[in-house]
């Protein structure tokens, strides 16, 4: 594949990956389904297709045996969680593709934390949250957040790191907590990924849209999940740095983050991307 086994992976060896695999999402262009809620759709999608991928927005159960087998990748995201929905995301889930689960406002009630965890346990890729989810997530509780709002979070990406471990290591995915830094990890090591802009959270599903992001450089690079969250978390991140130069406030950034995506060149990835290895 490259030769990142024998070589230091210092930040020149990160910026080169991510655009390496931004550069084959363009190219390949992967199929992703996509069973995500109702609010995170159209960003969702616009994200995946300006960074090079194919979106699916396909949610039926009549429609998975037939069409899954065929995406390189799947993405469900509970955001908007109903019973009827269940069904399709496990067997979306269940199709032996690459699959990345973004586990919105998991605290938010037994039902969503029960069938969160459900599908923790079809072996997802990445589970991409926010610290709020991941720290619920990892202690399996619902009661465990006591201060609780919903899909966005009240805590920091590092008050969530060892929890994002403990989850990795229980579930076999490789675990991203957003933030300021995004944390990115196996349980084992860890990845920073400091991209991005605090007006990011002003703008609904701006997370829904990463975790989709995740699952197309997932389907270029399914064997190496942890460098694939990384660098589509840094990707994003560095679109959003660059639509803000020229943003007034959200709805300005939401356009000019996703053109940003779509205009990324080589100089400015290799030069911009912040990702590290953790100590
Ligand atoms: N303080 C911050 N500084 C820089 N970037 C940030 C900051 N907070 C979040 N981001 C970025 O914003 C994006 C969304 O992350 P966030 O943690 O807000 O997701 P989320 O809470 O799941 O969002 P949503 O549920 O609305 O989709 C990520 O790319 C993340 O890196
Ligand atoms: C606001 C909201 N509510 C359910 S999903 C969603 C989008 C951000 O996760
Ligand atoms: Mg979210």
């Amino acid at each position: 594949m490259d030769d990142g086994a024998k070589e230091e992976r210092n930040p020149a060896w990160w910026g080169r990956r991510a655009w390496s695999l931004l550069s084959v999402v363009r190219a390949r262009a992967p199929l992703v389904q996509c069973i995500t809620n109702l609010v995170s759709m159209d960003i969702a999608a616009n994200a995946l297709l300006a960074a090079g991928a194919s979106p699916a927005m396909v949610h039926s159960l009549r429609e998975v045996p037939d069409f899954t087998p065929r995406c390189d990748a799947v993405y469900v995201n509970v955001g908007t969680l109903s019973e009827d929905w269940l069904p399709s995301m496990r067997a979306a889930a269940s199709a032996g593709r690459p699959w990345v689960l973004d586990p919105v406002a998991a605290a938010a009630s037994g039902f969503r934390m029960e069938a969160c965890l459900e599908l923790i346990a079809l072996w997802p890729t990445v589970v991409r949250g926010n610290a709020s989810e991941i720290l619920a997530l990892a202690a399996r509780s619902v009661a465990a957040s006591s201060s609780f709002k919903g899909a966005d979070s009240l805590h920091e990406s590092v008050d969530a790191l060892e929890a994002a471990k403990a989850l990795a290591l229980s579930s076999g995915a490789v675990v991203a907590v957003s933030g300021a830094v995004d944390f990115i990890t196996n349980g084992e090591q860890v990845v920073g990924a400091s991209n991005g802009v605090p007006m990011m959270q002003k703008i609904t599903a701006t997370g829904c849209a990463v975790t989709a992001l995740i699952a197309a450089f997932v389907a270029v690079e399914p064997s190496d999940a942890l460098v694939a969250a990384a660098c589509a978390l840094a990707i994003f991140g560095l679109a959003g740095e660059i639509g803000m130069e020229s943003s007034k406030g959200p709805a300005s950034l939401r356009m000019h983050l996703i053109d940003a995506l779509y205009c990324l060149d080589e100089e400015t990835v290799t030069s911009r991307v912040k990702i590290a290895l953790q100590p």
